[in-house]
């Protein structure tokens, strides 16, 4: 049984696929907090910006199996046929790896997508995502060390940049943490990149556009 609290079809708006076309398949549950606004003060992980509880989201819901999951995302795909737009779906939470396993990965490549996740890390991947995202958090074991794109909410007391520019990815991002400090955050986030040419600038851009 997968929960999802959302499926919906919108511009992946970080990173470095920012722009892309995208189905967005955000499950439900998060290792590293609740959910609960609560519980927030105690969690390891505290700048959330996202509600992951419940299956009560557009398009969310329970899928008994990886078919149904599948079918879920390809009903919210609405792209046009075309030789050089492959279907795209980003798993996302919540902590998707929590739920996304093999058959789930292999159902979705079986109706067309091209499959993408962002996860925090402290948890190995199924094979064969085919583009890997992984936020560190501070306080928060990392397991996953290679990937495709590193992006690192910044700042984090306990999660330096330096700390992760060793590891096995293709690039290495700096996303300025939303809050009551965005303006400040984002600033302090340019100064980094200026400085650290190995890092490079990760913006919300569908926070700016307005969008899901
Ligand atoms: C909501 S998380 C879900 C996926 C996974 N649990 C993770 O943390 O990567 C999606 C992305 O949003 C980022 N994010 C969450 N809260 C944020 C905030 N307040 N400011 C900037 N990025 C944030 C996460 O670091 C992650 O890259
Ligand atoms: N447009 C858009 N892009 C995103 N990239 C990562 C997101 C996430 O919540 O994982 C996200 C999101 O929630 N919306
Ligand atoms: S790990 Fe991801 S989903 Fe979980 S609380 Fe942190 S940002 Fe939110
Ligand atoms: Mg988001």
């Amino acid at each position: 049984m997968y929960r999802v609290k959302e499926i919906f079809y919108t511009l992946q708006g970080e990173g470095s696929h920012a722009g892309r076309p995208s189905v967005f398949c955000r499950f439900t549950n998060c290792n590293l907090w609740t959910g609960r606004e609560h519980e927030r003060y105690r969690a390891i992980c505290q700048f959330c910006d996202t509600d992951f509880v419940g299956t009560d989201g557009p398009g969310g819901g329970r899928f008994a199996t990886a078919d149904d999951l599948a079918a879920a995302v390809t009903k919210a795909w609405q792209g046009l046929e075309h030789p050089r737009a492959r279907r795209y779906v980003v798993c996302t939470g919540g902590e998707p790896l929590l739920q996304l396993d093999q058959p789930a990965v292999d159902a979705l490549h079986a109706e067309g997508f091209e499959v993408a996740i962002e996860t925090n890390g402290t948890r190995i991947a199924p094979a064969g995502i085919d583009w890997i995202c992984v936020s560190p958090k501070a306080g928060a074991d990392l397991v996953l060390t290679a990937g495709d794109d590193l992006k690192l909410v910044y700042p984090q007391p306990g999660a330096m940049p330096e700390q992760f520019e060793h590891l096995a990815f293709s690039r290495f991002l700096l996303q300025p943490m939303d809050g009551p400090d965005r303006e400040a955050n984002t600033a302090a986030a340019v100064r980094y990149c200026l400085e650290h040419p190995q890092w490079q600038l990760s913006l919300q851009t569908h926070k700016y556009l307005g969008i899901a």
